[in-house]
């Protein structure tokens, strides 16, 4: 596959895969979620590789989530919601190899969830992390929900939901959301530092470990397979699609004219 929302680099044993649309705050499309998927495949199952860093390009953000411009109702790629982001989400849990989220910018949204579901964050103190979905008319109703509260606990994955406020990487740090923080200037070097320890590690019980931390959340699956179908439905509505449109139009949304 060639690859044109996406970067795919080797280095120093870690397979470094980046999303490049910087212009969009690395928001991803159908198509960039496919390369994404491409991408932890190839990683997934490359014996050379012993681990997968997640990043965005540049140093604006590492990932803002649906791409809001590819968004009327459904999204413009396949799935259940024209974006396979759950097919995603469940494969950077399945590969048999640790995944650092290396975040070098806004984490918010679907990048939020990602950032979330990878096995480490290493954030630039730069960084702002939240998640906006009730504010855009989308919600993530599965791991981005359930198992977030499984890191942060319910309180506070319940207010990082409801309310949609940017936390900082140090208040991410205090809440568990992220393993460490560091200057961006020094983020690569702590990301490569982190690869170096875990390559020295036996890459079967580091595989062994990630499959055990996953089979007592793994039921958040199911749930997310309900919810995406529920979340299509939503997304054909007035009160959902207000959401985008306020989004693009750059003003505050008005769900009320709609809602239930
Ligand atoms: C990231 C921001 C907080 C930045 O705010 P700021 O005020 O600093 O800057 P701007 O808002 O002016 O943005 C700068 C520039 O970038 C463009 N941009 C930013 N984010 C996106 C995006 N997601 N898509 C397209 N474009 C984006 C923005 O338009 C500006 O461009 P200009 O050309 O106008 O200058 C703030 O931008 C923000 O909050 N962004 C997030 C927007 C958003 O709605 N994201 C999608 C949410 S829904 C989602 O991600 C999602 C994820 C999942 O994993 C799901 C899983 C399962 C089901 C559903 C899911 C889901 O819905």
């Amino acid at each position: 596959m060639t690859y044109e929302d996406i970067l795919y680099e080797i280095r120093g044993g870690a397979a470094w895969i980046t999303i490049n649309r910087p212009e969009k705050y690395n928001a991803f499309r159908g198509q960039t979620v496919d390369e994404l998927i491409h991408a932890f495949q190839t990683a997934g199952w490359d014996r050379k590789v012993g681990v997968i860093v997640l990043t965005g390009a540049g140093d604006k953000a590492f990932c803002t989530g649906g791409d809001q411009s590819a968004h009327d109702g459904q999204y413009d790629g396949r799935g259940v919601i024209g974006l396979p982001i759950d097919e995603l989400q469940s494969l950077i849990r399945d590969v048999p190899k640790p995944v650092i989220a290396r975040i070098n910018g806004f984490a918010i949204g679907g990048g939020n969830v990602l950032a979330t579901v990878c096995d480490l964050s290493i954030a630039a103190e730069s960084a702002q992390l939240g998640q906006v979905g009730p504010k855009v008319g989308s919600v993530d109703p599965g791991f981005g929900t359930a198992y977030l509260a499984r890191v942060v606990g319910e309180k506070r994955a319940r207010e990082i939901w409801y309310l949609n406020k940017r936390y900082s990487a140090r208040q991410a740090l205090d809440w568990g959301l992220v393993n460490a923080v560091v200057p961006l200037a020094d983020l690569d070097a702590e990301v490569d530092r982190w690869v170096a320890e875990l390559m020295e590690r036996s890459p079967t019980a580091l595989a062994l470990a990630k499959v055990s931390f996953n089979a007592d959340s793994e039921a958040i699956r199911g749930i997310s397979a309900i919810g995406m179908r529920a979340l299509s439905l939503y997304y054909d509505t007035d009160e959902s699609k207000e959401g985008g449109i306020a989004f693009r139009e750059k003003r505050r949304p008005d769900f009320r004219r709609f809602g239930k």
